[in-house]
């Protein structure tokens, strides 16, 4: 079965030892709704190896990351500046999405 989101895969191991419990996503993965359960795959194959649930969507711009996304995130605030404009480049728009892990597939 499809993953409903992916991640690349040197987030895993911090999502699944619940050190990284937001993502910040663009318009097109701005969809997902509080509540929702999600199967949760590898960008580079798809292979499903948790299921989140989702606990709020929130828009933010880039220039408003903050410490405490960084920490959600368990980087620094620099890494976290460059992993996001590296994913997305010129985007004026993200959208946190924060969850919490159901369980390990
Ligand atoms: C595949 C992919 O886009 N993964 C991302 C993007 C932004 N944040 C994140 O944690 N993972």
């Amino acid at each position: 079965m499809k993953p409903d989101i992916t991640f690349y895969r040197r987030f895993a191991a911090d999502i699944l030892s619940d050190k990284k419990t937001i993502t910040i996503r663009n318009q097109a993965e701005s969809h997902f709704n509080p509540g929702e359960k999600l199967r949760v795959g590898y960008e580079d194959n798809n292979d499903i190896f948790c299921t989140i649930e989702v606990i709020s969507v929130v828009p933010v711009a880039p220039g408003d990351l903050t410490n405490d996304h960084a920490r959600q995130e368990n980087m620094s605030l620099a890494e976290l500046q460059a992993v996001i404009s590296q994913i997305y480049p010129g985007e004026q728009q993200l959208y946190v999405i924060s969850f919490r892990r159901i369980d390990e597939c």
